[in-house]
């Protein structure tokens, strides 16, 4: 499998389209009213309507209710639900059962202690995403535009595809994939001209950058 190039955050056509066609394998969408990428609902539902075959839809919530996850997945029919709250790992493993969708567990790393819980969830989410965590306890759970230190990671793998998001940049993206050897990169203020406002030419740089430090990776194995 390749490496995984997720735009997160998508809230308008274009934005979206942009990052469809620059090549992005998963594009998401948070629905968390606190957000300033929040989506409603239908709205989300009618943005992501071209999507199907072209990328995987991803829906981020919150530590969401069961209603809230059954009316979201009715209306907008994700691929994987991205979990980036602090469901523990056996919410994690009643929704994946109840809704019978793939589910992401978003983790925040700050320590070695953090590292060593990922085994929870390793056994539990089809795909795991190691992000910064807030700065306090008044900031948004992820979104944050922060990087965690990559160092936490280096010579570790995972029995699941991993990600990593956290502040990353065009600029930083090689470096992050380079340095931790993940299976996939998010990204959502590293492709922001403004809180909450994407930009066309930055997802664009994103994902040319990723792709490029996939390349060089694969070169660098085979020889
Ligand atoms: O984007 C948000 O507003 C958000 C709100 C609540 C929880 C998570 C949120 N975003 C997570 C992401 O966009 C990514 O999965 C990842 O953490 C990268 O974020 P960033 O550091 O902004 O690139």
């Amino acid at each position: 499998m390749g490496m995984i190039v997720k735009i997160c955050g998508l809230s308008t056509p274009e934005t979206l389209g942009a990052a469809l066609a620059a090549g992005a394998d998963m594009v998401g969408f948070v629905h968390f009213p606190k957000s300033p990428r929040h989506v409603p609902l239908a709205a989300a539902a009618a943005l992501a309507g071209g999507v199907a075959g072209r990328a995987r839809k991803v829906l981020l919530t919150v530590d969401a209710g069961d209603d809230l996850l059954a009316a979201a997945i009715a209306a907008f029919e994700p691929d994987i639900l991205q979990l980036h709250g602090h469901e523990p790992p056996a919410r994690v493993a009643a929704l994946r059962a109840k809704f019978g969708r793939p589910v992401m567990k978003a983790i925040g790393l700050a320590s070695a202690a953090d590292v060593a819980g990922i085994a929870d969830y390793e056994a539990v989410a089809d795909l795991l995403l190691f992000d910064a965590l807030p700065a306090d306890v008044t900031a948004l759970p992820g979104g944050n535009g922060r990087a965690f230190d990559w160092a936490l990671l280096r010579g570790r793998r995972f029995a699941k595809p991993w990600l990593i998001g956290g502040g990353l940049t065009a600029e930083t993206v090689g470096e992050a994939i380079r340095a931790t050897g993940a299976s996939g990169v998010d990204v959502s203020s590293g492709v922001e001209s403004a809180r909450g406002v994407k930009d066309i030419g930055k997802i664009a740089s994103f994902i040319a950058a990723a792709r490029a430090a996939e390349k060089l990776g694969s070169l660098a194995e085979s020889g």
